[in-house]
């Protein structure tokens, strides 16, 4: 793996966000060692916020795409990033930040590109076409299979992948991800709210529930059990969900 290790060191006393966020009270260093690691947990944890931290400090642009991407719609990102400390082994270059909440702006950034005169084709890595002209699952799987088979060593970190997918695309993805480890030159950082996608076998959940970011494994996880719940039997769920006080 690449990005062995985070640390948050000497962050500020300040009630103020991120660093008011318990996870961020108690984190010192996270490990990263491993193909996939998912940062799993409730709405409002911390994910995002660490993700992006993550990315900035390796060098992507905070509102997604790979190294060449610099666009900015809205400055937005905390300062996070600022007392965060990057373990390489070794260190890579290649990768891509991907986040569904600016997918958009994104893929206007690409048609922008793809404006300029004698510039290479920059459809070619999306599908062939607008990433605007395909549906948002087509456009979400043509970026992850198309960017992802730069076979350059790469880290690629990936907030919410799911968002567009149907359960079938995401399946598609784990065999991207799959395919990915197979070739031994990639590394993944995903948020997810997927209990599809969180499944892939070895990958490492770190959960943000709770005043720490702690190991989980994949059956405790709220994602998979109230799924399962839920896919068991949606009736009882439902009663219980609409019963009266
Ligand atoms: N710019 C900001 N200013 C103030 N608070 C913010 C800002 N951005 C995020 N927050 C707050 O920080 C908390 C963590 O947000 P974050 O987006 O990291 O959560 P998350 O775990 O990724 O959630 P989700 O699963 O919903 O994406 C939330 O309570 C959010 O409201």
């Amino acid at each position: 793996m690449f990005l062995r290790e985070v640390r948050l060191d000497d962050l500020p006393d300040e009630r103020k966000h991120p660093f008011n966020l318990p996870v961020f009270r108690t984190m010192k260093k996270l490990d990263l060692s491993c193909f996939l690691t998912f940062f799993v947990g409730e709405n409002g944890s911390g994910k995002s916020t660490l993700l992006e931290a993550i990315a900035i400090q390796a060098g992507f642009n905070p509102e997604g795409g790979s190294k060449g991407n610099y666009f900015t719609t809205a400055q937005t990102e905390s300062n996070l990033f600022n007392y965060l400390k990057l373990s390489w082994m070794p260190k890579v270059t290649a990768g891509f930040f991907f986040r569904a909440e600016s997918f958009f702006n994104f893929a206007s950034h690409i048609d922008t590109a793809a404006k300029e005169p004698f510039a290479p084709n920059p459809y070619q890595s999306y599908g062939g076409r607008s990433l605007h002209e395909q549906s948002h699952g087509e456009s979400f799987l043509n970026l992850f299979t198309g960017r992802l088979t730069n076979r350059r060593p790469a880290l690629y970190i990936l907030d919410e992948p799911e968002a567009a997918l149907s359960p079938s695309r995401q399946l598609a993805l784990l065999r991207v991800l799959h395919d990915h480890q197979q070739s031994g030159r990639s590394q993944f950082i995903i948020a997810t709210h997927s209990p599809i996608l969180m499944g892939y076998p070895g990958a490492r959940l770190m959960s943000f529930d709770g005043n720490s970011i702690e190991p989980i494994q994949y059956q405790d996880t709220a994602h998979y059990i109230i799924s399962r719940q839920f896919l068991n039997s949606p009736e009882a769920m439902m009663r219980e969900l609409f019963k009266d006080e």
